[in-house]
């Protein structure tokens, strides 16, 4: 399939009119083709009109049609084969089984919603039948479901080109909630983006759905974006990328005459709790399995471990010299883009010339476009005085914090922003430790594990892959897994409709087959 640098609005392929740009080489900083002219005002118009008028159609599709809709999706993405993983190898400097790996991903995840669809709980639907003969008043007929919130604007991730762009979870949980998508690609991947924008396009009008189900604009600036965030048609945003990005949408939501949620996933840097006995036991292993997971993708991972939090001792030892010496020897490797590898560099130097930092290792240096692995350590104390040292350095970096006792773990715990995800490492004989810090932990992060690390999120129905602010904007919510469909819905209560007005999915004879609740209690199916 050719990449031709066209918008997709509605039915429609073509090219923008405003300033263009060029997706480039993540691995040489070359330029590739072909040019992507940015979309004007009036494509971002029409692109709302469209998914407005789409809207009311859409979402009262039975959940049926929209679990084929996304099947189709997720067909049409692995028919483009080699084509769209060479042009995503080419623009993000990924590896090929990445790629691939990623690609299994994003079409497992499209056919999670549509098992989600078929399943139905999602639509929470509940009945409280009329009670006539209440005393001393009668009680009403009560139906509730959940109804999509209207067109979304999409933000996809640099980091993930597949898994969390265009057909992202964002846009996946987004269309089977039925909300029509608007997705403003990112400029690091474009090419990427038009190719799986082009399968979402064909399978629209392969399902016989209304054409303003799905759009994708290109912008060389940022006026497109923040014209879809203000636009009075979009009722939410969904945003992976950095906490600039994430809060500038955030404040153009939020002054809208009307404000509408913005589900941004933004900075992390994911503390990892090393306790006594489990360094005791397997220090030196722990060390290595960090080291892996701190180098994954060249450490661009929103889950990338980057705080270390342990005591010192022998553990900790032979945890940094296993560390060190698997980081001294991964190579150096390919950033996504120019400004992602100029901020990294930025941040590692701001950390190296930092008083109270010490540098504990560095990968061998790589070429102009790769970031090279590095290991800092600091002492709590110092980690409490400096509120930069907690910031996020979007790369294979970490700073290790030497924490004189538990208690001096639970304050630089306390002292963190929210997370993504904890870490422990552990042995049974840390257990009550562990235990005292689980109530501040899940005040902390959106995700609690143990013996691993946070790095390749599963895509599943018991996922959370969000946590509170900065980590995302709305720790409430989880942007990975079936729950992700919450985001897009609210609910709406029906009191004493009859029968032939309620909507089929509130129909006394069930006839979608939903899950319900009838006063209160799930119903036998
Ligand atoms: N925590 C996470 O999941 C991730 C964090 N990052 C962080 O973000 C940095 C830059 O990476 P990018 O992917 O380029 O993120 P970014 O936040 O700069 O851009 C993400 C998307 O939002 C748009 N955007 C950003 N600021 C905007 C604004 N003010 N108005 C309208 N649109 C705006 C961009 O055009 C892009 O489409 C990285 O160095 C890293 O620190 C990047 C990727 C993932
Ligand atoms: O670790 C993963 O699989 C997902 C990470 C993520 O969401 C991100 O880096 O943006």
């Amino acid at each position: 399939m050719t990449v031709r640098g066209e918008n997709l609005i509605g039915a429609q392929a073509q090219r923008g009119t405003q300033a263009a740009f060029r997706a480039v080489e993540a691995a040489t900083g070359q330029a590739l083709e072909p040019e992507f002219p940015g979309a004007s005002l009036q494509d971002l118009d029409r692109a709302c009109a469209l998914a407005e008028a789409a809207f009311d159609t859409y979402r009262e599709t039975d959940p049926e049609t929209r679990a084929a809709f996304l099947e189709t999706i997720a067909a049409n993405i692995l028919d483009i084969g080699d084509d769209l993983v060479t042009r995503c190898m080419q623009e993000t400097g990924l590896p090929r089984p990445r790629i691939e790996g990623e690609r299994g991903r994003t079409v497992g995840q499209l056919r999670l919603f549509a098992g989600v669809l078929r399943e139905g709980s999602a639509f929470e639907i509940r009945i409280d039948p009329a009670l006539p003969d209440r005393k001393p008043l009668p009680r009403p007929d009560l139906r509730l479901r959940k109804v999509a919130l209207g067109p979304v604007a999409v933000f996809g991730a640099s980091n993930f080109p597949l898994a969390f762009s265009v057909a992202g979870g964002d846009t996946a949980s987004a269309l089977a909630a039925g909300c029509p998508v608007i997705v403003k690609a990112h400029p690091a991947h474009p090419g990427t983006s038009e190719l799986v924008g082009r399968a979402i396009q064909k399978a629209v009008a392969a399902s016989g759905l209304p054409e303003g189900v799905f759009a994708l604009l290109f912008d060389a600036g940022q006026s497109i974006g923040q014209g879809l965030v203000a636009d009075p048609r979009i009722a939410a945003v969904g945003f992976t990328g950095s906490r600039r990005g994430g809060t500038a949408l955030m404040e153009i939501a939020a002054k809208r005459p009307h404000p509408i949620p913005v589900y941004a996933e933004m900075s992390s840097i994911n503390p990892v709790l090393l306790f006594p006995g489990a360094l005791a036991a397997r220090g030196e292993a722990i060390g290595r399995a960090f080291a892996a997971s701190l180098t994954l993708g060249a450490g661009q991972f929103c889950t990338n471990p980057g705080l270390i939090l342990a005591v010192p001792g022998p553990g900790l030892d032979a945890f940094l010299a296993s560390a060190t010496a698997a980081l001294r020897e991964t190579p150096a490797a390919t950033m996504l883009t120019p400004g992602i590898h100029k901020a990294y560099c930025e941040g590692v130097a701001r950390l190296a010339g930092h008083a109270a930092v010490t540098r504990l290792a560095e990968g061998p240096e790589g070429t102009a476009t790769q970031g090279r692995a590095a290991l800092f350590a600091t002492d709590s104390s110092a980690f409490l005085a400096e509120p930069e040292l907690q910031e996020e350095m979007f790369g294979a970096a970490a700073l290790v914090v030497r924490c004189p006792d538990l208690a001096a773990m639970r304050k630089v715990l306390e002292h963190l922003e929210g997370q993504l995800t904890a870490s422990l490492h552990i042995t049974p004989e840390d257990h009550a430790a562990v235990r005292d810090l689980l109530p501040l932990l899940e005040r902390r992060v959106g995700r609690i594990l143990v013996d691993g690390f946070g790095t390749g999120v599963e895509v599943a129905h018991a996922m959370v892959h969000g946590g509170p602010y900065p980590a995302t904007s709305d720790g409430r919510t989880t942007s990975v897994g079936s729950l992700a469909i919450d985001r897009f819905l609210r609910p709406v209560s029906y009191q004493d409709l009859p029968d032939a007005l309620l909507p089929a999915a509130l129909k006394q004879a069930n006839p979608l087959g939903l899950p319900r609740r009838i006063d209160g209690v799930l119903e036998r199916r």
